[in-house]
């Protein structure tokens, strides 16, 4: 048994995350708000390392009023993150997911400082592990909030349930920008990750598009 899992990103019309600089501010004010409202249903809110690396966000419900914030989930396989990140800060309960490869002495750090830390995978996390432990934790509904290396991470693994992006109405180009999802990616059409388009709609100046997952 897994989580159920929904993969959320704003993106530009040719599918990028962010600049090749990495600037990510793709969202309008409603499109935020759209995605606070998912915040604010889910379990848990769960990013990649070069994420919290890049944009230090909180994930936390702080666009609209909510009784109580997800718990995080940072993936980070060498535990890279910052002791100052605003992701441990204590406005909501955060999760560390890791290998064997991570430094001790920061695991230690970082449970001293209230934080869970989940070793599952050598080299990288082993997702599919990780999506069983989260399980049998209680938690039921996660919103993946990226970024392109996890998202294919998740993707390749078939964890994620329904997908919903937001897209702007502009076009960064740049090969190196940070796209929807990124990896190594699929082979042949066959292999792709099939959807099921289940709404679309008008938000601000872009567009929200809503699909399942097929298996
Ligand atoms: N526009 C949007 O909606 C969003 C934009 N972004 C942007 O995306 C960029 C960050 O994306 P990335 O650099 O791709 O980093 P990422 O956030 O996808 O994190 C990648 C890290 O995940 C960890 N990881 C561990 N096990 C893994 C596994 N099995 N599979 C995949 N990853 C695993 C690794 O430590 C890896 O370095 C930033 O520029 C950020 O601003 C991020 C989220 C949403
Ligand atoms: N939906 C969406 N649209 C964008 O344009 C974005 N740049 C993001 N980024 C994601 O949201 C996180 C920021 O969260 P906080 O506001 O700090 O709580 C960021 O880390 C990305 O995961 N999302």
């Amino acid at each position: 048994m897994k989580p159920y899992v929904i993969s959320n990103v704003g993106m530009s019309l040719d599918g990028k995350l962010a600049t090749v600089t990495g600037d990510s501010r793709i969202s309008c004010e409603e499109d935020l708000i759209r995605v606070h409202k998912i915040r604010a249903k889910v379990d848990a809110i769960m990013v990649g390392i070069g994420t919290v690396l890049k944009d230090d966000p909180r994930l936390t419900v702080h666009k609209i009023k909510a009784d109580k914030n997800p718990i995080r989930i940072v993936v980070d396989s060498k535990l890279r993150i910052p002791l100052n990140a605003r992701v441990l800060n204590n406005e909501a309960k955060t999760i560390i997911a890791t290998t064997e490869k991570a430094d001790k002495e920061k695991m230690k750090l970082l449970k001293e400082r209230g934080v869970e830390v989940i070793v599952c995978g050598r080299d990288k996390v082993d997702l599919k592990e990780l999506m069983k432990i989260l399980y049998n934790k209680g938690i039921r509904s996660i919103l993946l909030e990226g970024g392109g290396t996890l998202n294919w991470g998740m993707f390749k693994e078939g964890l994620v349930d329904e997908v919903s992006v937001y897209i702007a109405p502009m076009i960064f180009g740049g090969k190196d920008a940070v796209s929807y999802v990124d990896g190594e990616g699929f082979k042949t059409v066959e292999e792709a990750v099939k959807l099921k388009l289940k709404k679309f709609y008008r938000l601000g100046e872009g567009i929200v598009l809503e699909y399942v997952v097929l298996r």
